[in-house]
């Protein structure tokens, strides 16, 4: 625009008068669109030039009020521009989006110059449009692809990241998505300044489980995948990562990929295994649930060189108080024994019911003279339970057999040794605990 302004001067210079019409050289033959405006914007006088560019004829031009053709004719920035001209007697250079007579958008680039005459002059102005859409083309495309994209990745339901590892093993986002907001209350802008920021809301075991898992594929370069829980403000939400992965040449890692929110899926997986590893009657573990969680306790106990003791409980005379008070009597004798054991016994101890009114028992890390007052005291605490049924007040009692597991031991083998041991105690009087070698 230097070319404009050297123009501008030399035409001042040759004039006395204020300034009425355009100057000769901007009017026939330059490239541009030009326009000479009053102070309030409206349009005095157009070249030829600006009915090619905008499509519209002098005649609809003149007259009007320039900022109509600005894409936002009411406060846009055409209507800025012009108050800064008037109000600041200055040019102003930038680009405005107008629109060409059949509708599309035009990318104008325009100055607009004051023309200050003197003290009395009215005020002009003078601006001069030259259309760079052309030139912008290929920005343009790609702005609008870049937002077509935005656009998808916003309204996915979950965050779309892109995570870094250096062969160090720091973390980083190179990006994350809006959707994270939604997510977890923490801002993407936040979390690429800081990953602590959403690192450290893992839960525990859960970030050990991340930091594996990332090391895993980043040696395997497998996609990684990951279900974790998160502490949000409205509590802990289960996440899950999948991503690609691939090596960058300075030896980092890169994983693309999205994390959405499965709490409702993670939620209804627990209801599903607790209705299939659960006892309906007693809510304890059903046998195949005890005899899968007696194996993982099993492999703890082994690794910590710990023997487990194992013990049957059996309620005695059970088909008797089942056949005299009846069979909801005898459920509720059931479920009085399973308080019981849950009141007496730890929440890590496993508890299960085989079958009918048969029980197991596994002590987590307790020696066998504790193990031993652990079940004296259950076997007690049920003979003294009152079972108040209809007016009647009932008494009920248990037997065990106890056995121990050593470590690497066969848990089916060693049930049947305390089964072995309940089949003497109900022979040696029941309401009583026997193991391998003794009676209480
Ligand atoms: N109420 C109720 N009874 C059950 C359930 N499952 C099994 N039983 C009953 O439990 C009784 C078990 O009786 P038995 O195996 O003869 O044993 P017992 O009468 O307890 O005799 P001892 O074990 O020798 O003291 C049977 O009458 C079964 O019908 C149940 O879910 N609810």
């Amino acid at each position: 625009m230097r070319g404009i302004s050297r123009i501008l001067d030399k035409w001042r210079r040759r004039r006395s008068s204020p300034a009425t019409s355009l100057p000769e050289r901007l009017y026939a033959h330059f490239p541009g669109a030009v326009m000479l405006l009053d102070a309030h914007g409206v349009i005095l006088e157009v070249n030829p030039s600006m009915a090619r560019v905008t499509g519209h004829a002098d005649e609809s031009l003149v007259g009007r009020r320039v900022t109509g053709l600005d894409e936002q004719p009411l406060r846009g920035p055409l209507s800025r521009a012009l108050d800064h001209c008037v109000q600041q007697r200055q040019s102003w250079h930038g680009l405005l989006h107008c629109r060409h007579a059949d509708g599309r958008r035009l990318y104008l680039d325009t100055l607009i110059q004051p023309l200050v005459e003197g003290p009395d002059a009215p005020l002009r102005l003078l601006c001069i449009q030259h259309d760079v859409g052309t030139l912008l083309e290929p920005a343009i495309a790609d702005r609008e692809r870049l937002g077509r994209l935005e656009a998808v990745v916003t309204g996915l339901p979950g965050v779309v990241f892109q995570l870094h590892q250096t062969p160090r093993g720091a973390l980083s986002f190179g990006y994350l998505s809006e959707g994270l907001i939604a997510l977890c209350g923490l801002t993407p802008d936040a979390v690429m300044a800081s990953p602590a920021r959403l690192l450290d809301r893992l839960v525990g075991e859960d970030r050990q489980a991340l930091t594996n898992t990332l090391a895993q594929s980043s040696v395997s370069l497998e996609p990684w995948q990951l279900a974790f829980r998160i502490e949000t403000p409205e509590g802990v939400r289960w996440l899950e990562a999948t991503a690609g992965v691939r090596r960058e040449s300075g030896g980092g890692t890169l994983w693309d990929g999205w994390l959405q929110d499965v709490t409702r899926r993670k939620e209804a997986e627990r209801r599903t295994q607790h209705l299939i590893s659960t006892d309906m009657l007693t809510g304890l573990l059903n046998r195949r649930a005890f005899l899968a969680n007696g194996e993982a306790l099993l492999a703890h106990a082994t690794r910590n060189r710990r023997r487990v003791p194992v013990a049957m409980v059996d309620l005695d005379h059970f088909k008797a108080l089942n056949d005299t008070h009846g069979h909801a009597a005898g459920d509720i004798a059931l479920q009085r024994f399973a308080t019981t054991c849950r009141d007496c016994l730890r929440p890590y101890d496993l508890i299960g019911r085989l079958g009918g009114e048969e029980f197991a028992v596994m002590l987590v890390d307790s020696e066998p003279e504790e193990a031993w007052g652990v079940l004296e005291r259950l076997r007690q605490a049920v003979a003294d339970s009152e079972l108040a049924l209809g007016g009647e007040t009932l008494h009920f009692t248990v037997s065990m057999g106890v056995a121990f597991l050593d470590p690497g031991g066969n848990l089916g083998e060693a049930l049947g040794r305390a089964d072995h041991a309940l089949y003497r105690a109900k022979r040696a009087g029941r309401n009583r605990i026997v193991g391998p070698e003794t009676v209480i």
